[in-house]
């Protein structure tokens, strides 16, 4: 029986697909697989059993990915399965920039007892109004599963898009306007653009890529539109910047204890995947992954394991070996296989920076003997039997 743990609410459509061999349970430190969406992991212990951690979701900045690596634990996420709905609430953040459809309501707000409203309003509105965003130059920096829609979807709208992305992937170009103009630093977005959107993930190179000097190089009255993490902008120097016009808006889905107060800032409260449509994609790919795994021992959409797919053991054993990268792992795991006279029929070796992962197809079943060996073995950090 795998035993899995939610940190987070994960929606039961996901849920749903685990079958009789996986069991729910509350207690973190029993479970063979975790699912979480936003919750902190970075204090908690990692016990001896834990396989597997899926991120419903795509940023994995909550999640201690090295940690996890050294234990063999493999973290997987769900790329591109709530990019829609981020999208969408990029959009409706580029419009309440522009528009103040904020103050407009407000004032509604305010004003629905007076009887008059239909006149009073006609007089009040010159207070809210706003420009438009047809014509105006659009920056996307980041161009993955969310930043390519938004990219997209402004070049549909009528705004002159500029993207920037120093690793973009074949798949997200393929899938990007070709009216969209592809700059090589973002310094060119900063100098450039009327509206400033980051959809990049939360690295060192890219922690406060908005701040003091980045924004000097902008045009006054520039929008920055925030949907990714909270600390890729320095909050200190953009308060600066509202208050002197450099910067028009700041609109961002991830409000802390300075921005929620600050003059200029449009927040949301982290609100980017939640909807109906977001959690089930990511829940459904997240518990997909986890089966996959625990079941089949193969690997797709790892953060920090290699991708790895044997398909489903049509041998008598199966035994998955996640070991560092360094040399002479292989010829220590097959020198087990070959004193136990166990035939490797299959074999599948990948890696991704410091660690490693295998996949032995033997003629066989897997024993405790064969995994305490391989166990014991300096650089391997976790030995399973799948069959
Ligand atoms: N508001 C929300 O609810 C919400 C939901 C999903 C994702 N997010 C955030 O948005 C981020 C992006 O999500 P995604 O699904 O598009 O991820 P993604 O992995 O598909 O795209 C990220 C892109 O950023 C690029 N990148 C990395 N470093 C860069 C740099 N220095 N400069 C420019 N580009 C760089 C990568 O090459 C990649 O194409 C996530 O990491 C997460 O933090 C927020
Ligand atoms: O799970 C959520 O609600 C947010 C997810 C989002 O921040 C992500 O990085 O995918």
């Amino acid at each position: 029986m795998v035993k899995v743990n939610c940190l987070n609410p994960i929606a039961n459509c996901g849920l749903d697909l685990l079958t009789e061999n996986y069991e729910k349970t509350d207690n973190f430190q029993e479970a063979d697989a975790v699912l979480v969406r936003s919750a902190a992991m970075h204090d908690l212990e990692l016990a001896e059993n834990l396989a597997a951690v899926a991120r419903a979701g795509a940023g994995v900045n909550n999640i201690p990915l090295d940690k996890c690596a050294e234990k063999g634990i493999v973290v997987f996420n769900t790329p591109g399965a709530n990019a829609n709905g981020v999208k969408e609430l990029v959009i409706a953040g580029l419009m309440m920039a522009s528009r103040d459809i904020i103050g407009g309501i407000n004032w509604v707000n305010e004003n629905k007892s007076d009887e008059a409203i239909g006149k009073t309003m006609e007089k009040a509105k010159s207070k809210f109004a706003g420009r438009e965003i047809q014509g105006k130059k659009l920056g996307v920096i980041g161009l993955g599963a969310i930043g390519v829609l938004v990219a997209n979807a402004g070049n549909r709208l009528g705004m002159d898009v500029y993207g920037c992305d120093p690793f973009l992937s074949v798949e997200h170009a393929l899938n990007m306007s070709r009216d969209i103009t592809l700059v090589k630093t973002r310094e060119e977005i900063f100098r450039e653009c009327d509206y400033i959107t980051v959809h990049v993930p939360l690295l060192d190179d890219t922690r406060e890529m908005i701040n003091k000097d980045t924004m000097a190089m902008m045009k006054d009255g520039t929008v920055i539109l925030n949907f990714a993490r909270d600390l890729l902008v320095n909050d200190d120097d953009m308060k600066e910047a509202l208050e002197s016009g450099k910067i028009g808006a700041y609109v961002t889905d991830f409000p802390n204890p300075k921005t929620a107060n600050m003059k200029g800032v449009i927040a949301t409260p982290h609100l980017g995947a939640s909807t109906a449509e977001s959690e089930d994609n990511c829940a459904i790919m997240a518990v997909r992954e986890i089966m996959d795994y625990m079941e089949n021992g193969n690997i797709k959409n790892s953060v920090n394991y290699p991708a790895c797919d044997a398909g489903v053991c049509n041998t008598a054993g199966r035994i998955t070996v996640c070991h560092k990268n360094v040399p002479n792992m292989l010829t220590q795991f097959t020198a087990i296989f070959s004193k136990e006279g166990i035939n490797i029929e299959n074999m599948i070796n990948k890696s991704r920076g410091e660690y490693a992962y295998c996949i032995f197809d033997i003629g066989a079943a897997s024993t405790d003997h064969l995994v305490e060996q391989l166990q014991d073995i300096e650089g391997v950090l976790k030995v399973r039997i799948i069959k």
